[in-house]
């Protein structure tokens, strides 16, 4: 842990609202005491959802990389992250997570994601956003055809 790395990710997300480039949130990949991705929310900016600073930082680590785990990295985040940068950093497998200000922090500045969490608990058919389970004799065929391949690069 470097806190270096955090003031730089706190810079970038203050950098972001101030040049208007979304909302204030920066990231930072660090390997070997190196910063190999950055990340800042440019969700408003690019007409992204999914550009929160994360996943924006894990993207910039994995194509500079060239991987798609970030097995011997650290991720510094200006925020705790919210569900789906959760998700990102779980599917990236970085060896650790550092976060300055809090969900609480966040939800304070109008950017709440507690939401999610419940949604995630609620049985699929009571959600916010419904979701409908559909049954096509043909529903597992991706996996069949997935387990079937000898060259599959599994993640
Ligand atoms: N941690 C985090 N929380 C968010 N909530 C909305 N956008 C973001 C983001 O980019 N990072």
């Amino acid at each position: 842990m470097d806190k270096q790395f955090m003031e730089k990710a706190i810079q970038l997300a203050v950098d972001n609202v101030k040049a208007l480039g979304g909302g204030p949130f920066g990231a930072i990949v660090v390997r070997d005491g190196e910063i190999v991705g950055i990340g800042k929310n440019q969700v408003t900016t690019t007409n992204d959802p999914t550009a929160h600073a994360e996943v924006q930082a894990i993207r910039d680590a994995c194509t500079k990389l060239n991987t798609y785990q970030l097995t011997d990295c650290e991720l510094y985040t200006s925020c705790e992250p919210c569900p789906m940068c959760l998700g990102a950093i779980y599917w990236a497998r970085p060896k650790a997570v550092y976060f300055a200000s809090t969900k609480e922090d966040a939800a304070k500045a109008g950017f709440d994601d507690h939401f999610i969490y419940e949604e995630i608990d609620l049985p699929k058919e009571k959600r916010k956003i419904p979701m409908h389970k559909l049954t096509l004799p043909i529903e597992t065929l991706p996996f069949d055809t997935w387990e079937k391949l000898d060259l599959r690069t599994e993640y």
